[in-house]
């Protein structure tokens, strides 16, 4: 592909992806991808500029959490057992909120809620969401993130939601993304005509495109993983990271699945979250943790995989799935799949 002579373009590779100046603010991003679209109903738009406000009202909370008291647990755990903390259980009645607002999402599943919940009815599109991964590493200030799927129901809009609007496959989602709440926050997202990032300029309160059609690196010589649960990883998984080992690769864990998500989108890497001993399915949760990343990595020239299938192609069987995962950088995830 050849880039545009002014790199502060992005050059379009398909019509669809569109050539924005970097530093467009994400309203106009927004409005300009829409008009590409004869028959764009501004819904999706709206949708994408509802979850871009509330992450910044999370963003606002998430900066001061040393100062008010919304540190530390919140004394519940959610359905998967994880203890809920504050900043969680906020980010959650944030997000919420704001899309029950918005009226154009009939259903959400969330991480911190047991069933999906009904918010209108004739709203047209599903929306899966983890509004704060990474959550362990709220109160040692490192970077944590929100991350979201979109689909659009299947059922017509005004009856009754089904269980086909709500298990539906990565490979359905029409759009996708995460917030990353770190030394910037930064918006990234795809609505599978390529990846786009945006940086959060807070003196102005609006997203700013920074990282115009991202790229990942086919290779990279980054692994992520808690080898902290190596004794309980299968033989397959042993003998990878051996491999990375052996090729000198550099071992980079934050903890936070976006963050280390984040950074091996722009240098290239893997991220690995396999089945263990503890969790023989894996950590990750298919429908609001890793069908997200996955759309976002394959739009990027990147791979997702649970070892042995394309995250996107898994059907989803419940709401809180879990599924192992392999995401980053495609020879990379090949190889580990090779295994
Ligand atoms: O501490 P572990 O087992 O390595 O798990 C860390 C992983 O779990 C997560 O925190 C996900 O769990 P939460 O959504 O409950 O925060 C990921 O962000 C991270 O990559």
């Amino acid at each position: 592909m050849q880039r545009s002579i002014n790199n502060a373009y992005s050059t379009s590779i398909e019509t669809s992806r569109i050539a924005q100046p970097i530093g467009t603010a994400l309203d106009r991003f927004i409005k300009n991808h829409q008009d590409q679209f004869a028959f764009a109903s501004g819904e999706l738009s709206q949708l994408l500029r509802d979850i871009a406000l509330a992450s910044k009202v999370v963003n606002r909370e998430v900066n001061k959490a040393g100062l008010i008291d919304i540190m530390g647990a919140a004394g519940s755990t959610n359905n998967t057992g994880d203890q809920q903390q504050k900043l969680d259980v906020l980010a959650n009645i944030r997000f919420t909120r704001a899309l029950m607002k918005g009226g154009e999402v009939c259903a959400l599943v969330s991480e911190e809620s047991e069933s999906y919940v009904d918010l209108n009815n004739e709203g047209k599109y599903v929306i899966a969401i983890d509004p704060l991964d990474g959550s362990s590493n709220i109160d040692v200030n490192v970077s944590i993130g929100t991350i979201f799927s979109i689909y659009r129901r299947k059922s017509i809009a005004g009856m009754p939601i089904q269980e086909e609007d709500i298990l539906q496959k990565g490979s359905d989602q029409v759009a996708a993304g995460y917030i990353l709440y770190g030394s910037s926050t930064m918006l990234v997202y795809t609505t599978g005509h390529g990846v786009n990032g945006f940086t959060y300029e807070p003196s102005l309160g609006e997203y700013f495109l920074s990282h115009p059609d991202m790229q990942m690196p086919a290779d990279g010589k980054i692994y992520s993983i808690n080898e902290g649960s190596a004794n309980s990883f299968e033989k397959p998984v042993k003998d990878y990271i051996q491999h990375c080992k052996d090729n000198n690769y550099t071992a980079r864990y934050i903890g936070s699945l976006v963050a280390d998500f984040h950074r091996n989108l722009l240098k290239g890497g893997i991220y690995i979250y396999p089945a263990t001993a503890k969790d023989p399915q894996g950590k990750l949760r298919l429908m609001y943790e890793c069908n997200a990343l996955a759309f976002i990595a394959e739009q990027a020239g990147g791979k997702a995989s649970s070892g042995k299938a394309r995250i996107l192609d898994l059907e989803p069987r419940h709401l809180h799935e879990r599924t192992p995962f392999y995401v980053g950088s495609k020879n990379m995830v090949t190889k580990a799949e090779s295994f």
